[in-house]
């Protein structure tokens, strides 16, 4: 067990800054989380570089050797320009690099290596993925069910929902819709507290932020940052990348990481930071915000812009006494990273790095959820159920489109009968149903897009599985699935009077339910590849087309190309199915008339073996069965892919990354050895720059 000094108040002595007293006692007591001592977490990170792969295939460093560390009780704010690498920085510390992304260095939690994602640690990202449909008070509830522990009694869960709401000044919005597309809800401001709210709730040991108080005006930024810091005094570890803060705001953070292109500018105590500054020769005028003043010391981004004003009002800033009108900024964040890494700061950074690191301290598990599956999934299924209800755009408006068009379909095929042209009619009308009404089921595919970003955020925090996640989707829809195909399925069959006979409806509305929910299933293993709903809902009508095309309507079973498209194509594609299906459904039984009534009636049989195609040795049940298990093949398919982009991906990146960089580091050798051999003037040059680099890095 550690002992950890810097559990103490730090500062100016607060214990419990901006954080309700209600909310921290109710924690420790209901939840038996004693956070300090047992569980907290330090965290260092040492010689942390981050490269990325560029479209164009070049490689970029985003983050340079960088090292610092975070301990329990404290709040670290990460600061610097657009573009100096904050956001990687959490990313890269929390175990959320893009794909494209290498990572090297060493990143310890308790001096061990620890994948930080899926709950280890809370992080509130810039982008509020929120449910829209939820009002505040709910969304936290729902979040508190999820996690909080199912034996801790409903009234002290409602009360820890009532303090956090109270923690982030949500209480006059708390029964207002957060928004969405058709629905205007709460400000930028409060949805930036709700989801910051969703993640203090659980009071995580190791909480990331990303630009919490962006958005924020400037006494909800103070306040926002206040409950932080109470909560760090707790024990918690906060890190947070923070733009412009007020000097009342920066006050309340203990430690500083200032970067800018990527390299430390500063790393230590935020009180000490302005003294840091003077001693590099920036000292901060006394009329500006100090952390105004760093950041305009290493912004280089408009050097340019500067130079060409200090040529148009050149008397007034010859009279200036500020050291950033004398030098470009690009000069300064030279002399501050030089002087950074020989001052003491940088090296008390790394011996306590060091140090912390020797200490191998508890192994912390993922911290996300307490509650049980089968609490989540009963949870996740409420809360979908009711965002489904109330999202017009997921259900409500497909069911409008559905029975418009199937009241489209049956006034065109109105009592279609048994005359010999009902024949193709019938299966025009069967192709019709099966191929285009189903095919309408993607409308659904945005609102669902939205639910995954939801469903990627609490998953990555760990708040529940994938597997709850998926038992709740499906349950959730079913519902709404059976009234969308069971009112518009039976419109079409007492409309058009397909095959009399209850059995007959019966298998008419179930595999219409199958159809559609196949297509809900394969939009979703689409969703687990491409999160953009264009892209989507693109990839998703191409495939349904081409499983149409091969569906036995368009060219008949056996005129289609055996290799690929007969096999395994027409077998995948679920039109196939639900077509035969469907086709023996109508016409088994039946008997149609001739063409003319000199001719012999035609029996359904005949039809359906010379005409269609169709097996009649296989039972109508069976096909739908078929629809039935490619639901829970689709499903099973979703989940698969999560997993390996959760578990397999990380691998295969980090692995061809390493090749990557390794190749490019033997053909850089290759290249300067030729290159020097090839020109002996050029060989001093060459081994001059190979020494500088080696001592750059
Ligand atoms: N996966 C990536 N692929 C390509 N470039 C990347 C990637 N991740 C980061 N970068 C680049 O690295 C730089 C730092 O990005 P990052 O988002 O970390 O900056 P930031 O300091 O958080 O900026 P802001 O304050 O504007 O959010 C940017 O120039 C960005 O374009």
């Amino acid at each position: 067990m550690l002992e950890i000094e810097s559990n103490k108040p730090v500062g100016n002595g607060i214990v419990v800054g901006g954080l309700s007293p209600l909310s921290e006692t109710l924690w420790k007591e209901k939840t038996n989380t004693e956070l300090i001592g047992d569980v907290s977490a330090r965290l260092t990170w040492k010689d942390l570089t981050v490269t990325v792969t560029l479209a164009s295939g070049d490689t970029q460093k985003v983050l340079d050797g960088l090292t610092g560390y975070a301990e329990p009780g404290t709040i670290t704010a990460l600061m610097g320009p657009s573009g100096s690498g904050k956001s990687t920085l959490l990313d890269a510390l929390s175990s959320r690099l893009a794909a494209n992304a290498f990572l090297s260095g060493t990143i310890l939690l308790n001096g061990r290596k620890t994948k930080m994602s899926f709950g280890t640690a809370a992080y509130v990202t810039q982008d509020d993925n929120l449910i829209g449909t939820l009002t505040v008070r709910e969304t936290i509830s729902y979040s508190a069910s999820l996690r909080l522990p199912d034996k801790m009694p409903r009234e002290e869960k409602r009360a820890l929902v009532e303090g956090t709401i109270v923690e982030m000044g949500l209480q006059d919005c708390a029964n207002t819709a957060v928004g969405n597309w058709h629905l205007r809800g709460i400000s930028g401001g409060e949805k930036r507290r709700v989801s910051i709210a969703l993640e203090i709730l659980m009071r995580p040991r190791l909480l990331f932020l990303d630009e919490p108080t962006s958005g924020l005006d400037s006494a909800s930024a103070f306040f926002v940052t206040q409950t932080l810091r109470g909560l760090s005094r707790g024990g918690r570890t906060i890190i947070a990348s923070i733009h412009q803060p007020s000097s009342e705001v920066f006050e309340l953070f203990d430690r500083l990481f200032l970067l800018s292109g990527g390299e430390t500018v500063y790393f230590g105590q935020a009180s000490e930071a302005c003294e840091y500054f003077a001693q590099a020769g920036f000292p901060c005028p006394s009329l500006r915000n100090p952390s105004d003043h760093f950041l305009r010391c290493i912004n280089a981004d408009f050097d340019k812009v500067k130079a060409s004003l200090k040529g148009s009002m050149k008397t007034r800033f010859e009279r200036s006494d500020d050291p950033l009108d004398k030098i470009t900024t690009t000069e300064a964040i030279r002399r501050l990273t030089e002087f950074y890494t020989h001052s003491q700061y940088y090296h008390s950074a790394v011996e306590k790095v060091d140090e912390i690191a020797r200490v191998k301290g508890t192994v912390l598990d993922s911290g996300g959820s307490q509650a049980s599956f089968f609490m989540q999934a009963f949870t996740l299924t409420k809360r979908s159920f009711v965002n489904m209800s109330r999202d017009f755009g997921y259900y409500w408006l497909r069911l409008v489109i559905y029975l418009v068009v199937t009241i489209c379909i049956g006034t065109i095929y109105l009592n279609v009968g048994t005359s010999y042209s009902s024949i193709l009619a019938r299966g025009a009308c069967a192709s019709f149903v099966f191929g285009f009404v189903t095919f309408m089921s993607i409308g659904g595919f945005p609102s669902f897009v939205e639910d995954m970003k939801v469903f990627q955020r609490e998953r990555l925090n760990g708040h529940y599985g994938v597997s709850a996640f998926v038992i709740s989707n499906t349950l959730a829809a079913m519902p709404f699935l059976i009234l969308i195909t069971f009112a518009s399925g039976t419109i079409c069959y007492f409309m058009v009077r397909l095959h009399p006979g209850f059995m007959h409806y019966l298998f008419f509305v179930l595999c219409l339910y199958a159809s559609v929910t196949v297509v809900e299933s394969l939009m979703m293993a689409i969703a687990s590849v491409v999160p953009n709903f264009l892209m989507g809902i693109i990839i998703g009508a191409g495939i349904q087309g081409i499983f149409m095309l091969v569906s036995g309507y368009f060219r008949l079973p056996n005129d289609i190309p055996k290799p690929f498209w007969r096999y395994p194509m027409s077998y995948i594609s679920f039109h196939y199915w639900a077509l035969q299906g469907q086709y023996q459904n109508d016409l088994r039984g039946l008997i149609f008339d001739n063409q003319s009534p000199d001719l012999p009636k035609i029996p359904g049989e005949y039809i359906l073996e010379n005409v269609f195609q169709i097996d009649v040795n296989r039972s109508k049940w069976l096909d739908l069965l078929v629809l039935f298990s490619m639901i829970a093949i689709y499903r099973i398919l979703f989940f698969i892919m999560i997993k390996v982009s959760e578990d397999v991906t990380p691998w295969i990146r980090g692995y061809i990354a390493r090749r990557r960089l390794q190749h490019k580091k033997n053909s850089k050798k290759h290249g300067s050895a030729d290159l020097a051999n090839r020109t002996p003037s050029l060989r001093a040059y060459v081994v001059e720059a190979e020494a500088s680099s080696t001592r750059t890095s």
